[in-house]
Order: structure tokens, then C-alpha cells, then sequence
């Protein structure tokens, strides 16, 4: 290994140091009927997540013929990225690999070590700490490095956006195109849910714990800030664990019934903490959301995500410059955001730890 790359984020650190491509690293979905069990044995291997959740959610994707969104949404955003480095005269290819389906990131990243990638930029498709939207990345680049073994290229992942200025920005000219549809609404944000154990664990011990609701509460803030909202909400989605299990709470659709009673005649529902419009905000808050809200008569409308704005490639593009030219890292905050490590270290000692989880469903 170069001795040059050792050490964490060593953005600017060390002088220039060359990277050949960047590896776009996300969640995976089904493209078809027969894709959907498969992919979810994957993503709950060994999670205890129990078994009727699975086929209550493999409901959701057969709803939409077993196509999640989330590949074709990531080819997408891909394509802007390369369009946008091409512009910029930065020559760095991009390969696209998921944790949980085909493209598997085991198999991109043995098609880039082929092509002669030594040294790579990692953009994971998360803006957050904590361990599903950080760790777990880290986790996916030790495992595709170990799987193709000796001379597995350097891995180097870019660090958490939740409050770069461009991520809110996009965000908050959304919650605006919203609140034209439903003036006056209650701006909700919303977040996928975690385990409250995971949220304890998220960050490293000596902050406390909370890092991953901490930023999601923080970049709302900020979205609000900017779009003018003076009032909102953080509430979660998608929980999945056993009953028995606390997770991070209110859910969106509870929540919705909590507005309805206090009065409120309209939502406006911004999920701030994803980046993309994959299978769980349309069916979760399109689907479920929406029709509880339309079952008590409230006008309703989802603030659309970043991916598909044209700041997102730039924010991309921003990320990789802090470290092929150290440009500065432009944050509306001053919490932590970490995330940027090489070949999968943690970003602190117990960082984002995963929690025991049970043996048996
Ligand atoms: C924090 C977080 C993010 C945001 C950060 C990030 O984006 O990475 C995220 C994203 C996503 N989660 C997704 C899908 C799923 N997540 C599941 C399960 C879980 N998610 C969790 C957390 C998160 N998940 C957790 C703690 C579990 C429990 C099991 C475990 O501890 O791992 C399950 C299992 C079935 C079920 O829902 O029970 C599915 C199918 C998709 C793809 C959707 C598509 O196909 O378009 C995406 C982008
Ligand atoms: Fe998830």
C-alpha cells in the first residue's frame, strides 16, 4: 500500500495524491418479480428482521412489478455526475456497485481492479452518520476489498453532506414547490427509522451517542431555515424490527393522525433523510401516508428528493474536489461530519458500533 494513503480522512493532508476512478456505492432494489425475495434475503441476512415483515414488504415491490426505482434513479444521478466532471476537465470514471443487488460491489470493484483502478473515490448514496447510513458502508468496502483479496484497490470514502449547502438547498426549494401545492401546510421531515439501540451507538462514544438523529434533526433544521418554515416536524418511517424492539418514533402515519387531531388541515412531507425517491418514500409516504391523510380529509404533498437536482451532481462533483485538488469543505453546520476513511476503517475507535442483534427472529 502506498504509505502516503495510511490515516483517516487524509483530505489535503498528505499533498496530491491521484485517484483513477469512483466508485458509486449504494443500497441495490430489484429490477423484476423474482428479484424481489432474493434481494431481501440479502438485505436481512442475520438482522432478526422478522420473516412476516419480509412478505408484507415484498408486497410493496410486487405492488410496483417487483421494480424498485433505486438502480434506475442511481444510473441517473450517475450519468449527470460524469457529465458534470467532464465538464470540469476532471478525467474520473465512474463504476456503480450495491450492497444488496446486482450490480453487486463485489463484482464492480474486480471490474475495476481489471481496468487498472488503483486508488478510488467511494460516494455512498447516504448523507447521515450512524450505522445503517455510514458504518455499514465501511463495512460493504472492507468486504468487496477482502473478496478479491491482494491488490484490491484503495478505497476511500467520501465524508457525510447532510448539511452541505447544496443538499439544502435542493432540499428546500422542494418543501417550497410543496407548500404552492398545499399553502400553509405542516412541513413534516422524516427519516428512516432505526433501532434506538443504533441511534445510542451512532458516533463515536465520547459524543454521546445520537450522531445519526442528531444530523437528521439538524439538516431539517436547516431546510426549514431556507425554505422559510418557521414550524416543522421530525418524525421516522420504515421501521422493520420486531414489535418487542424500540425504535426511533413517532412514525409518519401515527404522526398524521396526531396532526389531524390537534387540527392541522395539511401536510407537506419533505424526507430529508434520503437522497433518492426509491421504493420506501413512494410506498411508505406516497402510499401509506397519503391515504391517511386523505382519509381525514387533509390535503397532502411530498417534497420531491435531491437526486434528481441538477445541484446534487454538483455536490458530488464538490465532494471529490475536496480531495483531488483540496478544495474546502463547505458544511451550514458545526456538527461532525464524518464518514471520509480509507479501506473501511471506522471514522473513530467504536464509531457507529453495530448492535448485537438477536439470534432468532
Ligand atoms: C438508516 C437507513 C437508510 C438510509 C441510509 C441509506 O440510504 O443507506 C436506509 C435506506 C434504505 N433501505 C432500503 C430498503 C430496506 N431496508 C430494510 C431494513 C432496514 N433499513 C434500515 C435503515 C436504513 N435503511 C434498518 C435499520 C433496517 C432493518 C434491518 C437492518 O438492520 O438492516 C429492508 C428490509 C425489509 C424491511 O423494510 O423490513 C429493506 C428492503 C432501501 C432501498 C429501497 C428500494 O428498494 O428502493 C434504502 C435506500
Ligand atoms: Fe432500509
Amino acid at each position: 500500500m502506498t504509505p502516503a494513503l495510511r490515516g483517516r480522512c487524509h483530505n489535503g493532508k498528505m499533498g496530491r495524491v491521484g485517484y483513477d476512478a469512483l466508485l458509486w456505492l449504494s443500497f441495490g432494489g430489484p429490477e423484476g418479480p423474482d428479484e424481489v425475495m432474493p434481494f431481501l434475503e440479502n438485505v436481512t441476512r442475520g438482522r432478526g428482521v422478522p420473516r412476516e415483515r419480509l412478505l408484507e414488504v415484498s408486497e410493496h415491490y410486487q405492488h410496483f412489478g417487483g421494480v424498485s426505482p433505486i438502480n434506475r434513479l442511481n444510473r441517473d444521478a450517475i450519468a449527470a455526475v460524469e457529465a458534470k466532471l467532464a465538464s470540469e476537465g476532471l478525467d474520473l470514471p465512474v463504476y456503480f456497485g450495491n450492497r444488496n443487488w446486482k450490480p453487486m460491489a463485489e463484482d464492480t470493484l474486480a471490474e475495476m481492479a481489471a481496468a487498472g483502478v488503483r486508488r478510488a473515490l467511494v460516494f455512498p448514496t447516504s448523507a447521515y452518520g450512524g450505522y445503517s447510513a455510514c458504518r455499514q458502508y465501511d463495512e460493504d468496502i472492507v468486504r468487496i476489498r477482502e473478496a478479491l483479496g491482494a491488490g484490491a484497490p484503495d478505497l476511500v470514502k467520501l465524508r457525510q453532506f447532510f448539511d452541505h449547502p447544496l443538499f439544502v438547498a435542493a432540499f428546500a426549494d422542494a418543501v417550497k414547490e410543496a407548500l404552492v401545492k398545499v399553502p400553509g401546510a405542516r412541513v413534516v421531515f422524516t427519516a428512516h427509522s432505526v433501532p434506538t439501540s443504533a441511534d445510542n451507538n451512532a458516533g463515536p462514544p465520547s459524543e454521546g451517542g445520537n450522531r445519526y438523529s442528531k444530523q437528521i434533526h439538524e439538516a431539517a433544521r436547516l431546510v426549514a431555515l431556507e425554505a422559510g418554515v418557521a414550524e416543522y416536524d421530525v418524525v421516522w418511517q420504515s421501521r422493520s424490527g420486531p414489535p418487542q424492539v424500540p425504535w426511533l418514533e413517532p412514525d409518519i402515519v401515527d404522526h398524521i393522525d396526531a396532526l389531524h387531531a390537534d387540527g392541522v388541515t395539511g401536510v407537506v412531507v419533505c424526507p430529508v433523510g434520503f437522497v433518492s425517491d426509491h421504493l420506501e418514500v413512494i410506498w411508505d409516504l406516497d402510499n401509506e401516508a397519503a391515504e391517511r391523510a386523505e382519509e381525514h380529509g387533509m390535503a397532502f404533498a411530498r417534497a420531491g428528493t435531491p437526486d434528481t437536482d441538477p445541484r446534487f451532481a454538483e455536490l458530488v462533483v464538490e465532494l471529490v474536489r475536496e480531495h483531488v485538488e483540496n478544495a474546502p469543505a463547505r458544511k451550514l453546520s458545526r456538527f461532525p461530519a464524518a464518514g471520509c476513511t480509507l479501506n473501511g476503517e471506522p471514522c473513530a475507535i467504536a464509531c457507529c458500533e453495530p448492535v448485537k442483534r438477536p439470534a432468532k427472529a
